[in-house]
């Protein structure tokens, strides 16, 4: 970091932030605002045929927009491919809307189009990923190639809770997983003033945000996960939508990533987990950091109470790998945590990949015995 980094302080937003139910129902006024004449809408098959019908097509028809189908998988390919059919119809706006990966790509083709306004629909709040000028990439069979930080945030992010009602709870459990990052996260690079996304220091505001993320899952995250299974919209859902997508969204982007999130990279390597959510991934991260951090017991206590209590992972055996685990696993979930560039180094410069894998397996034992309490 130069000097400028180390002393400024950069906090990014998306350009409005819409959530309620039928949420997409403004759109057309946003068209206007923005003076669009033919915007494309991008969404995957199964988007296309279980939600675009019913919530998206009908508040669109004056607009006459342009479906483009997403092959699944953020690629530079696909993003070209998908560049090339919005330009040949001239499209000024670019409108995604599925999970994580969708709005990713939209924002990539966004971008790629000449700087497009881009309207970020997120079907699921699984993830943080929507609020932020981060796209991830993956190369065509699957496997994470890079990140992308583009130079602004969507130009508005709608979270229609109706849609969000409907989808497995599961990816509302994974998004809280994500969520509860955030402070720990923004914590630790706060304190060394590590660089957040945009590669500058993590303001005030954006720390208290991320604190405010953490309270709000605690105040609201069982109450949501009730309410989800149940099927009703609450205001406890409500919150923790906007905790998972708005406050983790600023959170993570503006104050910076630490442990959890490079844990999730290191325990990615392992196939038993390609099948388990980012945010699934990231809690044992989380859970790790705590003793690799030598957090209090008493807040030990409470985050793995609360993560039993909504249905996180906290155990690495929840997480696909073997029980008992295979002698080498630990200390390679350390190696692979522990490469160059990674944000462990925001905990700390001179962590060690023995102390990660220390951190994992106390994480590990820890969880056996809350899951073994009633
Ligand atoms: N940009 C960022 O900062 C950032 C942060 C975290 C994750 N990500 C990306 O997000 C990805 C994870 O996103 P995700 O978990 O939202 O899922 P996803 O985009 O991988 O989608 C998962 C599946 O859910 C389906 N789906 C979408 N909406 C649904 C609904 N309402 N009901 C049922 N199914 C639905 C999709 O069609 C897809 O098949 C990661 O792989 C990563 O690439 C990006
Ligand atoms: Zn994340």
């Amino acid at each position: 970091m130069d000097r400028l980094q180390t002393s400024v302080a950069v906090t990014r937003f998306p350009g409005r932030y819409i959530q309620g139910p039928h949420a997409c129902g403004v759109i057309p006024r946003l068209a206007e605002e923005l003076q669009v004449h033919k915007p494309a809408v991008i969404c995957d098959a199964f988007v296309a045929a279980n939600i675009l019908p019913n919530h998206l097509a009908p508040v669109l028809t004056s607009l006459q927009p342009l479906y483009l189908t997403f092959g699944g998988e953020v690629t530079h390919e696909e993003v070209a491919r998908l560049v090339a059919a919005g330009k040949h119809e001239k499209c000024d706006m670019i409108i995604g809307i599925g999970g994580g990966k969708t709005v990713d790509v939209s924002r990539a083709v966004a971008f790629e189009s000449g700087r497009l306004p881009v309207i970020a629909i997120s079907t699921l709040a699984s993830t943080d990923a929507p609020c932020s000028a981060r796209v991830v990439f993956y190369t065509p069979d699957g496997r994470f190639e890079s990140y992308r930080d583009l130079p602004s945030n969507p130009t508005a992010v709608i979270m229609d809770t109706e849609i969000l009602i409907k989808a497995p709870v599961r990816f509302l459990v994974a998004g809280i997983g994500d969520a509860l990052s955030t402070w720990f996260e923004a914590e630790s690079c706060a304190k060394v003033h590590a660089p957040n996304c945009t590669g500058f220091r993590s303001g005030m505001s954006a720390v208290h945000l991320a604190r405010c993320c953490y309270d709000s899952l605690f105040e609201y995250g069982e109450e949501a996960v009730l309410s989800a299974k149940r099927g009703v919209i609450t205001p406890a859902f409500e919150h923790i939508v906007e905790t998972n997508t708005l406050l983790s969204g600023i959170g993570f982007e503006s104050c910076g990533l630490a442990a959890a999130h490079a844990i999730h990279n290191g325990l990615s390597e392992f196939h038993c987990t390609h099948s388990f959510q980012h945010g699934e991934k990231v809690n044992i991260g989380t859970l790790a950091s705590l003793f690799l951090t030598n957090k209090p017991k008493a807040e030990i206590d409470k985050v793995y109470r609360f993560c039993k209590a909504v249905g996180l992972p906290i155990t690495l055996a929840q997480l696909g790998f073997a029980d008992p685990l295979p002698p080498d696993t630990i200390r390679m979930i350390g190696q692979h945590t522990c490469v160059t560039g990674s944000t462990i180094y925001n905990e700390d410069p001179a962590i060690s990949p023995a102390a990660v894998s220390a951190a994992v397996a106390m994480a590990d034992e820890y969880g056996k015995k809350i899951l073994a309490e009633h």
